[in-house]
């Protein structure tokens, strides 16, 4: 059936924009029909490009800005809106905290828990070049190999130096090692003939130690000139202590494939959180906020109250920072997380750290959850920091059972938070303290923050 819509492709009208979305879009209304216009501030009046229409909303482009926000600031520049390395940093980053505390309040409001208290968003003193990780793509641009960021909703590379919001010793990483694979010939990965060696250079940097890892994924298990590359990468970069080939021979936009082989030093770097070390490897996940995960984890500590004699799961533990941070003001921690690399780092840095009364295994969250439950494990607290998919409703319910007094809910995902709160809801829990944002991923609409839950 035909709909009549307000507007129609390649319309351009006059808006005013009035909220901006989860993903940092700004939303105008023609007759109650949604634009949604990137690089658009709430206030701002723009004159509107629609560049597609569906039945429930529309995209457009801004033709021009009649009336600019007062929270507008100097974006670093078209590519990097393009590219959506950093998507909200023409927004003053003020605002951007607000924006952050808001979307998380909104949520709550939406299911009619308008009670839930957000509280201000803690943010960064200087909220660029923060990322200790970066995985850029390699594709051939004009004959040559060149490493940069996809243009959005597409794999067309745009070529880029200085990723902005990126410790700049890796932008300059990746432009050595950029060179050094021009230098030797290397190919350029091509999606679509599957063809060509080098997909992706990916650089992990401790924030604290400054060890670095270079990992070079490649479509093909041989690396040509393998040697003499490695060389020069440690020659030209002296923080470098571990090189690695990964191999991703697959048809997909998943980055990492399965194999690593080490090329040259460890396997693994080094880093401190919280005055801890730990050993992280190139699969394993680790927060890439180095500054602002102390103050993460602080908070989640704080919140689980811990007085030495507690029970406590730490499930979606990767290295084990979480566990091993608490582990110091606890009986026991029970850690679980679903990839080996991650089990046997965070087994490597309990040791590391002389820490005894942690233990970890390596399964999915939820079905360890139900054989701890089975085992008549009874944790006094359960600490979550789940991907963005958030919890299993399993979970949720063998966690229920084992009756813990307190869940510290870390969340990536303000959407799947709710939902998951109204699933403790439901078997007993409630929200005992104002939720806390904390900004881990400035200049993007990324929102993380601290719940804690308690048994009613
Ligand atoms: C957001 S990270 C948190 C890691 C850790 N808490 C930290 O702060 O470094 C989520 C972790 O969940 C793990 N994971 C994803 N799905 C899982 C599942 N079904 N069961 C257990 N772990 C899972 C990932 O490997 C990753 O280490």
């Amino acid at each position: 059936m035909k709909v009549d819509l307000p507007v129609y492709k390649g319309e351009v009208l006059d808006v005013t924009i009035m909220d901006l979305t989860y993903q940092g879009m700004g939303v105008a209304k023609v007759d109650n029909y949604p634009i949604f216009i990137e690089n658009a501030l709430p206030e701002e009046k723009i004159s509107v490009k629609v560049t597609k229409t569906t039945k429930n909303f529309a995209f457009g482009d801004v033709e021009k800005i009649q009336q600019v926000s007062p929270h507008r600031v100097n974006p670093k520049g078209r590519v990097y809106r393009q590219t959506g390395i950093a998507p909200l940093q023409h927004l003053e980053y003020s605002e951007q905290l607000k924006f952050k505390q808001h979307q998380i309040a909104e949520l709550f409001a939406k299911i009619h828990m308008d009670d839930v208290e957000v509280l201000p968003t803690i943010g960064m003193a200087n909220p660029t070049q923060y990322r200790n990780k970066a995985q850029v793509p390699v594709r051939q641009v004009q004959g040559k190999l060149t490493t940069g960021f996809f243009k959005k909703n597409s794999h067309q590379l745009m070529p880029i130096e200085d990723y902005y919001i990126q410790d700049p010793a890796i932008d300059h990483a990746i432009v050595v090692v950029r060179d050094i694979l021009r230098k030797y010939h290397e190919t350029a990965f091509d999606e679509f003939h599957h063809s060509g060696t080098i997909r992706t250079i990916m650089v992990r940097r401790g924030y604290y130690s400054h060890e670095m890892m270079i990992v070079i994924v490649t479509r093909t298990k041989h690396l040509p000139m393998a040697d003499v590359v490695v060389q020069e990468i440690q020659a030209a970069l002296p923080e470098v202590v571990s090189v690695i080939q990964n191999v991703n021979q697959k048809r997909t936009n998943v980055i990492l494939g399965p194999v690593n082989n080490v090329l040259a030093g460890k396997s693994t770097i080094n880093d401190q959180l919280l005055g801890l070390t730990f050993a992280i490897s190139a699969p394993s996940f680790y927060q890439i906020n180095p500054q602002q995960t102390e103050k993460l984890y602080q908070l989640a500590i704080d919140q689980a109250g811990l007085t030495g004699n507690e029970t406590v799961i730490d499930a979606y533990s990767g290295i084990g920072t979480i566990s091993l941070t608490m582990a110091q003001h606890a009986k026991q921690v029970y850690g679980v997380d679903i990839v080996p690399a991650a089990i046997d780092n965070a087994r490597q840095n309990a040791d590391k750290n002389g820490i005894t009364n942690a233990k970890f295994v390596l399964d999915s969250a939820e079905k360890a959850m139900a054989k701890w439950a089975e085992d008549g494990i009874k944790p006094d607290v359960v600490v979550v920091d789940p991907p963005r998919k958030g919890l299993d409703e399993a979970f949720i319910e063998s966690a229920a059972q084992m009756g813990p007094k307190r869940v510290v809910y870390i969340s990536c995902n303000p959407s799947t938070l709710v939902r998951d709160v109204q699933r403790f809801g439901e078997r007993g829990y409630h929200i005992a303290a104002p939720i806390q944002p904390v900004d881990q991923f400035p200049q993007t609409p990324h929102i993380e923050s601290v719940t804690v839950l308690e048994k009613d």
